[in-house]
């Protein structure tokens, strides 16, 4: 028989020795921060991280980075993802800083924003280059908030997939469904942030705390590894008598897995189960029976159990899948509620039945299928259940053959590791199988972080901030003729045109007062012009300086030609004939001195 030796293996692994970092990216990463803050429930250093200095200053997480600084002043991105990225490459080095020195780091945002869509992929590459494992948890947006938002998402979600180890996303629009319509948003966005803590605290539960059985990071990928794949996430805890069948009640209850008629289309589901000291093999037995009843007999279990005396007399069960969006759609129109559907008959094979078993990687056989489990044993006779732990029970019960390796994966993770690389963090995970060939190996994503940060914020900075031409512009420059037009005397020589614009007119100016108009002249302006003339009815509107109407040349002003004065400067070509437009302007003369130059013939 293999003893158990629980000492050495909490002298290897005490749960909380993984160091795990979770960051909050914009407003809604925020938010579930702020919900794992006040939960206190997972062991983890929390960091927000925001564009907007607003929105930071109000978050509750211990740890915060105020993204591109002098960049963005401290407003936020605006909805734009190009200046969320922006943001996080100028403030990489806050934010390497930040995740630095972590074994699992955990992206948490909402897509489809500036800040989160922009800088969750350039988080994701600096924590991987930290050696972390990277695991990101992400909101899709509502389809009411349109589809500009919902591509700028997916956009995101393409570069996360290349960064991140493993993707968490949640629909919003399924995640609405929490709330009763008439709750209004507010709480519908409460139930969401809930329900990712949640999954988050699971995750990260599963994770780091040492299992009898242990989950990995190879088996959570596998669960969420859909393409387009949206997270099922069913999470209950129950105490007292029937703890074990009412924590996975609650869990099927869970409006992600849609009272567990999503269930029936995963072809891979995590379930993890976790209780105090008093946890038995029989309650574990029971709940898996449970679930049983509710996973086809094709799809593949992932099954984890861990014992944590924290939980005291709670037994946690945690189911996790995913299913693609197309599928997820369908399903949850047509699937017939979960009382309708056949309450199965199959029995569902016991662990009870299979511990003791000596052959215990013998394939179930082919006329029996039955969920996969991991670990997949034979069939034997069940012993009796006891009222002794888990722990003690499967320690008398389990064969002195391999069985155990898979029972105790757990000791593969006391395995000396260099805490900076992924492949030998301490966790039950080799370069082999991360890299097993099922796996299409993927061209490495562009790096965000090449350029320098200086060089890059100077050039976001010009691109940024650069004014945008004047709407007004062409009308503004048009005016000075008119203005001019009327100066009897010959002009001093007019200075080369400064590349200044003319500070912008307010539209107010427009509305309620004439604005500045030029100097007065001595002789004429335009309003004595047009006086003296038959004046058409538009002309009789006040003068509005930069209005297409300012330049508009009436009947009698055409017949006020162009012509220069023979005096008048033509530069080079003073000595050629004048080549007259129609309207007679000379074309040879630089426009911003023709403009200039209008006179009366
Ligand atoms: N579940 C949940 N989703 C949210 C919440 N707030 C926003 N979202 C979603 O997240 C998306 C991004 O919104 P924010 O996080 O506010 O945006 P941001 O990333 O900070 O970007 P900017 O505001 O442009 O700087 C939205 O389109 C919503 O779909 C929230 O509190 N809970």
């Amino acid at each position: 028989m293999v003893e158990y030796d629980r000492k050495a293996l909490k002298e290897t692994i005490e749960p909380g020795s993984l160091k795990t970092c979770i960051v909050g990216v914009g407003g809604a990463g925020g938010n579930v921060l702020d919900r794992i803050t006040l939960d206190r429930t997972v062991e983890a250093k929390l960091v927000t991280v925001h564009t907007d200095i607003r929105v930071l200053s109000h978050s509750m997480s211990p740890h915060k980075v105020q993204l591109g600084v002098e960049l963005m002043r401290g407003i936020g991105a605006g909805g734009d993802p190009e200046l969320g990225r922006e943001a996080a490459v100028f403030s990489r080095e806050q934010i390497r800083e930040a995740v630095d020195g972590h074994d699992i780091v955990f992206i948490c945002t909402g897509l489809g924003g500036g800040t989160g869509s922009g800088a969750a992929p350039v988080i994701a590459e600096i924590a991987k280059g930290t050696g972390a494992l990277v695991f990101l948890t992400a909101t899709m947006p509502f389809s009411f908030e349109g589809k500009r938002r919902l591509k700028q998402a997916e956009e995101s979600l393409d570069q996360l997939q290349k960064r991140a180890d493993a993707l968490i996303l949640f629909e919003n629009n399924r995640m609405g469904e929490l709330t009763l319509p008439k709750d209004g948003i507010q709480k519908a966005f409460t139930q969401a942030d809930q329900l990712i803590a949640q999954s988050l605290r699971a995750v990260s539960t599963i994770l780091s705390t040492p299992g009898l059985v242990k989950l990995g990071l190879d088996d959570l990928t596998a669960a969420l590894n859909t393409s387009n794949g949206r997270c099922l996430f069913g999470f209950g805890e129950a105490r007292g008598q029937n703890r074990g069948s009412e924590a996975v009640k609650r869990a099927l209850k869970s409006p992600l897995i849609d009272q567990g008629r999503l269930l029936h289309q995963t072809k891979t589901l995590l379930v993890h189960i976790a209780g105090g000291e008093s946890l038995t093999l029989l309650e574990v037995d029971a709940i898996m029976k449970l679930l049983g009843k509710n996973v086809p007999d094709q799809t593949h279990i992932l099954f984890g159990v861990a014992v944590d005396a924290k939980l005291g007399d709670s037994v946690c069960v945690t189911l996790l899948s995913s299913l693609g969006l197309a599928q997820l759609n369908t399903v949850a129109a047509a699937a017939p509620p979960v009382d309708m559907l056949p309450v199965k008959d199959r029995p569902m094979p016991s662990i009870m039945d299979n511990l003791g078993a000596p052959a215990a990687h013998a394939p179930a056989p082919a006329s029996a299928p039955s969920p996969t489990l991991i670990p997949a044993t034979a069939a034997a006779p069940a012993p009796r259940a006891s009222k002794s732990s888990l722990r003690a029970e499967l320690a008398k019960s389990a064969p002195a053959t391999e069985p155990m390796d898979l029972l105790f994966r757990s000791e593969e993770i006391a395995a000396p590791a260099a805490p900076t690389s992924i492949t030998s963090a301490p966790l039950p995970l080799s370069v082999e199988e991360v890299s097993a060939p099922e796996f299409e190996p993927e061209p490495e994503p562009e790096s965000f972080l090449e350029e320098e940060p200086q060089a890059e914020a100077e050039a976001v900075a010009e691109a940024t901030f650069e004014e945008e031409p004047s709407p007004f512009a062409d009308e503004i420059i048009i005016e000075q003729p008119m203005a001019a037009a009327h100066i009897p005397e010959p002009e001093p020589e007019p200075e080369p045109v400064q590349p200044v614009r003319p500070p912008r007119p307010r539209i107010e100016d427009f509305i309620t007062q004439p604005a500045p108009r030029p100097a007065p002249l001595p002789t004429t302006s335009l309003a004595a012009v047009v006086g003296r003339a038959p004046a058409p009815a538009a002309e009789d509107a006040p003068y509005m300086p930069g209005s297409r109407l300012a330049s508009k040349v009436s009947e009698d002003d055409e017949q006020i030609a162009f012509r220069f004065g023979s005096e008048e400067d033509r530069g080079r070509f003073q000595k050629t004939e004048p080549v007259l437009a129609d309207g007679g302007e000379d074309l040879d003369v630089p426009t911003w001195m023709r403009l200039k130059r209008k006179l009366k013939r």
